[in-house]
Formats: structure tokens, C-alpha cells, sequence
């Protein structure tokens, strides 16, 4: 929680201003009780008017004063803890864009929402409660004790009673409502987790018929919410109601032993009710501070969570050294080595990619293939650095890239992912995506080379035309022409096409690879496919098998040698005879 509250730091002149203004309006609010008694004891006992009238325009005056500045503390307060969320989700946010996605796998895309927005929210809420009542209570309760003291100490002895069984009280209860809170924000995740998933995959949960099972699904993990919530608030329910029978039963002892005193001539009528009022203020402030004592508890299993990704080391700050390829890559263009490479994903008994070693370079095809979960995506993944090799190394010229700047490794990449991921706007916003500079001449080739002109020109608004979340309002080869020519209108060294073509006709998949020829002269281009057909042309075609590399060629080196590989021709051959 600490942690979190130095984020409070380009607030602190607000911060000091609130609490002195706190402090003004609690002086004023604990001056009106001895100008009451004043009034009562000095004015009404001695029927002078003048007197009646002048304390009572002091206390009023007193009362506008403190309500203002009542009302100036909450509206500092408010722009505090506003902006201090917002800063809090801007920067986790822009740490997590950081993450390597290793740690994305870890957390969960669900878990960090909750952390972005619910977690943020719940910390922001007890600050709210620091510059309110956690700093009014303390000021109060010793400002109402030395009052109360002033007043009769004799009558004082009534705190000694009541006092020890709050403290009790509230010492109880919290011990036993502090655990639940970090199971209900597990619990929040789990909400966010199945809300995610089912709004996501709407369609394909409508086409299986799968509402009811989705709805149960999350109507169990909603009661389980709820039900700890209840838990929560169950306990909770039993403080306050001791906390006002604590109150009450104060009020009656003080009225019953003050009325005694008043008997024996030893107190005043005006001094009880005074003392009442600064035993309503004592028994508040403990209310406010159990409160407190119940909220940061909340609060800290929440910033708990945000701390662990902040925590996480961004991937971008993992460089060790300063080496730039600069403008040499540009000259040169990109080799990319792997190096006996070994990967194997958090958690995973066994190695998604063994020992890999093999040679892309500028101006040639590299093409991957092999069976469904060989391990061809994760190689692709390697590159810009999604995750980390365990052994060996990947070099792009020479140098490691775990040795380079992240953001310059993937300035020199065009990533084509297995499924086109477009976001909401028109396509040009799309295909601007990673290069804003992009001229519309640059767009247009673009489009052309990944075969979009057509499609894109028979829209309403033509490249103006709106995308829905994710490429909805688009068919699947429409959104993989589309993710091709983001990628091309990058105009990047190496293009890393991850199954890109799957959605495509053989027709179209040719004429795009073609057209692709011209323009990727002096880049490495590294294709994973599935068809035999899309890389029957690669100047070097990896087989990949179980992880490991079955075999390299080209097509009819492969051809002639390598099993594996004329299994797959074999088995497409067949695939394409039977249709
Ligand atoms: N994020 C992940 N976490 C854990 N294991 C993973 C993850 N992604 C992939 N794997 C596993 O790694 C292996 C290789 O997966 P990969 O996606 O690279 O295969 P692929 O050859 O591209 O398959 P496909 O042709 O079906 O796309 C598989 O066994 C898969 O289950």
C-alpha cells in the first residue's frame, strides 16, 4: 500500500491543504459544543438575550464556515484520488504493454483488467477515506477527550467502560472479515474471466447451443461472489449496530450520571450537554476509525495485486547492453540465426521447441511446415521476442536480440499472427496501425499486393470504411488481407507470415505471393504454412516434427530425402484428389 501512496506525490500541496483545512473545520465543529454550553449555562439560565444572541451568531458563523470548508476538503479529495487512480492505471497499463507473454500467460488477460480497474479503484476509495475520515477520526478523538476532560473529568470515567469494548469489538471482527476480502477480489477476477470469455466466443456458444451451460457456468461464479460478499457483510452487519448500541448505552450512562451531578450542584446543565456532544464526537470518531480499520485491510489485498505486476520486471527492461543495428540493417538487410534454440512455455512439461538451428536471410523465403503443434508458431514468436529462448540464442546479424532494444528489433518486423487481430476504426486506421507516416500511395500498393483493392474498394466508405472489435463485420480471409497489408504498408526487413495464407483460395494465396516477391527483394521472410502449395517455391523449407527439425531443403531436396515431408505432400496430395 506504501508503495502505491508515493504515486501521491505531485498531489502533495493538495494533500497539505485538505488536511489543513481538515484540521480548521474540526477545531470550529469541536468550538460549537463549549459555546452551546456557554449559551445554555450563561445565556438561557440567565435569561440574557444579548448574550443568547451573540453566541449564537458566533456559532453560526462557526457552522458556515465549517460546512465550507467541509465542502472544499470533499471536492480536493475528489480531484486527489481522481487523478491519483488515473495516474496509477496509466502507468500499469503501460507496464503491462511491457510484459513479455510469458508473464501475460501468468496473470491472465482478466486478472489484469480486474487489477486495471477494480483493483485501482478499491486503493483510490480508501485514499478517499485517508483524506476524510482516517485523519478526522484521530484529530477528533483527541481533540473530543481533552474537551470531555476540560469539561468533568469525574463523568469522564464512563470512557473507561465503553472504550476497551469497542477496541475489542472492532479488533475481532476485523481479524475475521481481512481474509475474505482477497478471496472476493480472486472471485472478481473469476467474474471477469467467464464474462471475457463467453461475450467473446458468443457465436461459437450460440452455434453449440451451449447458453444454458454458459449461463450456469457464470451464474455459479456469481453466487460464489455473492455469497462471499454476504459473508463479508454479514460480519460487518454485526459491528455497526454494537457500534450504535455502544453509542446509546454511552448517552444514557452520561444523562444518568450527569443528571446525578447536576443534583449534587457539581456540573451544569449546559457543560452535560456539552459533554454529551464530545462523547457523540469520541464514539464517531471510533466508528470512523473501525471503518478504516475494516477498509485498508480491502484496500491492501488490492494494491497487493497491483504491486505483483508492477513487480514484474517489464520485458523492455531486460536489455543489458547498447548495441543498435542502426542503419547497417538497413544496408544490409536482416540475417536471422537461431542458434541451437530450446523453448519450452511456463509451466509446460515438455519442450515446445529442441535444439533448433537454421539460417534465414535477406532476399530469401524461409518456410516452415510440419504437423499441427510441431511448434511452428512458437519459432515465429521467438523472433520479435514474445517469449525468451531457455538455451541457445536468436541473433539478427550477429547480435543476440535479447541484446537489443526491444522496440528497434520490432520496428524491423512485419508480424502477419496465425489470427488476424484488427482493431475498431476505419482500415485505414487498421492498416496505418504500424507505421502512422504510411502515405496513401504506400497504402494503395499495399492493399493491391495483399489482394484487399477489390474487397476494400467495393465498401460504402472505401478505406474510410468502419471495422468492428476485432474484425467482426469482415469474413476470415478478408481480415487475413487486411492483417497482410498492415503489415506490408510497414514495409519492414523481415516478415514473419504465421500460417497467413490458411484463409485464403490457392488462387488469391498465388497472386499474394507473387506480388509479395517484389517487394520483399531485400527482406527475409520466414512463412509458416500449412499448404505444401503456398512454399513450394521457398528457397529453404524447415520441416518441423515434435519441436525438433525433421529435416532442411528445398522442395524437391526435401522432395526426395525427408519422409516426414513426403508424408505431408503425400497426405495434401490425397486431400486435394478426394475434394
Ligand atoms: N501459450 C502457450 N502456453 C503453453 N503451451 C503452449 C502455448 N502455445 C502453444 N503451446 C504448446 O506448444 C506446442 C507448439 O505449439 P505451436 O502453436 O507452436 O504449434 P504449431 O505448429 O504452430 O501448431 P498449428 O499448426 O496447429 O498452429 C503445442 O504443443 C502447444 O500445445
Amino acid at each position: 500500500m506504501l508503495a502505491l501512496l508515493k504515486h501521491l506525490k505531485p498531489y502533495r500541496t493538495f494533500v497539505i491543504a485538505v488536511l489543513l483545512m481538515m484540521f480548521a473545520g474540526i477545531m470550529l465543529e469541536l468550538y460549537l459544543p463549549t459555546l452551546m454550553a456557554g449559551l445554555v449555562d450563561n445565556g438561557i439560565a440567565k435569561s440574557d438575550i444579548n448574550y443568547v444572541w451573540r453566541t449564537g451568531g458566533i456559532m453560526l458563523v462557526c457552522t458556515i464556515l465549517a460546512v465550507g470548508l467541509t465542502i472544499f476538503v470533499t471536492y480536493l479529495s475528489s480531484r486527489i484520488t481522481q487523478g491519483f487512480s488515473r495516474d496509477v492505471r496509466r502507468m500499469l497499463f503501460t507496464h503491462v504493454e511491457g510484459l513479455s507473454m510469458e508473464q501475460f500467460d501468468r496473470l491472465g488477460t482478466a486478472s489484469l483488467i480486474t487489477r486495471t480497474t477494480n483493483d485501482i479503484r478499491q486503493v483510490q476509495d480508501v485514499i478517499s477515506m485517508m483524506l476524510s475520515m482516517m485523519t478526522r477520526a484521530p484529530i477528533m478523538l483527541i481533540g473530543g477527550i481533552i474537551l470531555a476532560l476540560s469539561r468533568d473529568v469525574t463523568l469522564s470515567i464512563v470512557f473507561l467502560v465503553t472504550l476497551p469494548v469497542l477496541a475489542i469489538i472492532i479488533f475481532f471482527v476485523t481479524r475475521k472479515v481481512i481474509p475474505l476480502f482477497s478471496v472476493l477480489q480472486k472471485k472478481t477476477d473469476r467474474l471477469n474471466l467467464l464474462l471475457r470469455e463467453s461475450l467473446i466466443g458468443t457465436r461459437v456458444v450460440r452455434a453449440f447451443n451451449r447458453t444454458q451451460f454458459e449461463k450456469d457456468r457464470f451464474q455459479t461464479a456469481n453466487e460464489d461472489y455473492r455469497d462471499t460478499g454476504i459473508r463479508v457483510n454479514r460480519i460487518l452487519a454485526v459491528l455497526y449496530p454494537i457500534m450504535m448500541i455502544a453509542m446509546n448505552a454511552t448517552s444514557i450512562m452520561i444523562v444518568w450520571f450527569g443528571a446525578g451531578r447536576i443534583d449534587q450542584g457539581a456540573m451544569q446543565v449546559g457543560n452535560l450537554m456539552a459533554f454529551l456532544q464530545y462523547a457523540m464526537m469520541i464514539l464517531m470518531s471510533l466508528i470512523m476509525l473501525s471503518m478504516a480499520f475494516v477498509a485498508i485491510p480491502r484496500a491492501q489485498a488490492s494494491a497487493k495485486r497491483i504491486n505483483e505486476v508492477f513487480a514484474l520486471q517489464s520485458a523492455k527492461q531486460e536489455v543489458k547492453s547498447d548495441i543498435v543495428l542502426g542503419e547497417d540493417v538497413q544496408q544490409q538487410g536482416a540475417v536471422i540465426s537461431f542458434e541451437q534454440v530450446s523453448f519450452r512455455y511456463a509451466g509446460a512439461e515438455k519442450h515446445a521447441l529442441k535444439d533448433i538451428s537454421f539460417t534465414a536471410k535477406p532476399g530469401q523465403t524461409t518456410a516452415i511446415i510440419g504437423s499441427t503443434g510441431s511448434g511452428k508458431s512458437t519459432l515465429l514468436k521467438l523472433i520479435p521476442r514474445f517469449y525468451d529462448p531457455e538455451i541457445g540464442k536468436i541473433t539478427i546479424n550477429g547480435v543476440a536480440t535479447n541484446l537489443l532494444d526491444v522496440d528497434e528489433l520490432r520496428s524491423l518486423i512485419g508480424y502477419i499472427p496465425q489470427k488476424a487481430s484488427l482493431f475498431r476504426g476505419t482500415i485505414r486506421h487498421n492498416l496505418r496501425f504500424g507505421n502512422p507516416h504510411t502515405t496513401d500511395q504506400l497504402e494503395q500498393q499495399a492493399l493491391e499486393i495483399a489482394q484487399a483493392t477489390n474487397f476494400v474498394n467495393s465498401k460504402e466508405k472505401g478505406i474510410l470504411d468502419e471495422v468492428s472489435q476485432g474484425g467482426g463485420n469482415l469474413s476470415g480471409g478478408q481480415k487475413q488481407r487486411l492483417s497482410i497489408a498492415r503489415a506490408l504498408a510497414r514495409q519492414p526487413l523481415i516478415y514473419l507470415f504465421d500460417d497467413s495464407f490458411s484463409a485464403l483460395d490457392y488462387k488469391t494465396d498465388a497472386k499474394l505471393r507473387a506480388a509479395l516477391k517484389q517487394v520483399t527483394e531485400k527482406s527475409t521472410v520466414i512463412i509458416v504454412a500449412q499448404r505444401v502449395n503456398t512454399i513450394i517455391d521457398a528457397d529453404q523449407i524447415i520441416v518441423l516434427h515434435d519441436g525438433e527439425v525433421a529435416g532442411t531443403g528445398t522442395h524437391e531436396q526435401l522432395l526426395k530425402s525427408n519422409i516426414i515431408y513426403q508424408e505431408i505432400v503425400q497426405s495434401q496430395q490425397m486431400e486435394e484428389e478426394s475434394v
